[in-house]
């Protein structure tokens, strides 16, 4: 079972490709690292992971099915797969309490409202949210507190795969171990990740594996 993107082409001008030929395999229960010099693609790649970049050519599968697309995969393949990135406030709404961030994937999987609380509470406690905390808007938090409850929003999801890019780039160390520590039990119980990410030392420590994206010549191309 694993999340595998083969032959890739990939880009965002035209005829100029930042992934070429380009492939990657996330097996559940593992943490694949990413690592590559700026530009490589690394976030492109990423994205192609998570379905929210479509490719020129080449596959992406998740658990063995073909999936073209986020808009044409079934709910419960966009269920299977979520990401986190670097800045918690771009994927946030600053007018949303953090309970309500972190409840938003209940509300599309039309979980009921009796039991949507306790799974929020339950996942807030996991990543070190106080429910004091739960009551506050993000522009009232920090971006450690909030990269929390983006990680707590991933959980409730409970998603096969999770794509994190640059995900601890703007926490504390201290921050960083604790969700890193946290995703790493999710792993243990068959959570695939990719962890993008500068970080060599922070990738040793963290993934069972790691891959080294290089510059393609076409991306070098003016
Ligand atoms: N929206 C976009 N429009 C045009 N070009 C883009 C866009 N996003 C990325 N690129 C270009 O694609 C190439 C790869 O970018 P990408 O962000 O995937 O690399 P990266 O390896 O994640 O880099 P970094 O480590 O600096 O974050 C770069 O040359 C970048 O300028």
């Amino acid at each position: 079972m694993s999340l595998t993107a083969e032959h890739l082409r990939a880009g965002h001008r035209p005829d100029i490709p930042v992934l070429d030929d380009v492939g990657i395999e996330i097996p559940r229960g593992r943490t694949i690292g990413l690592t590559g010099p700026s530009g490589a693609g690394k976030t492109t790649l990423a994205r192609v992971c998570a379905l929210l970049h479509r490719p020129w050519s080449g596959r992406v599968s998740v658990d063995g099915a073909v999936v073209s697309g986020r808009a044409e995969a079934p709910p419960e393949t966009r269920r299977a797969i979520a990401m986190l990135f670097q800045s918690p406030r771009q994927s946030t709404s600053p007018r949303l309490t953090l309970e309500r961030i972190v409840t938003e994937p209940l509300l599309i999987a039309r979980v009921p409202r009796r039991q949507r609380s306790d799974v929020v509470h339950a996942a807030a406690a996991r990543v070190g949210l106080t429910a004091d905390l739960l009551t506050r808007r993000p522009h009232q938090v920090s971006d450690g507190q909030l990269q929390r409850a983006c990680l707590a929003r991933a959980l409730v999801q409970r998603p096969r795969y999770l794509i994190c890019d640059e995900m601890t780039a703007m926490l504390d160390p201290a921050t960083t171990a604790a969700v890193v520590a946290v995703l790493r039990e999710e792993t243990r119980t068959g959570l695939g990740v990719l962890a993008v990410s500068h970080d060599h030392a922070l990738l040793r420590a963290w993934a069972d594996d790691v891959v080294e994206l290089p510059v393609n010549a076409g991306a070098r191309t003016p």
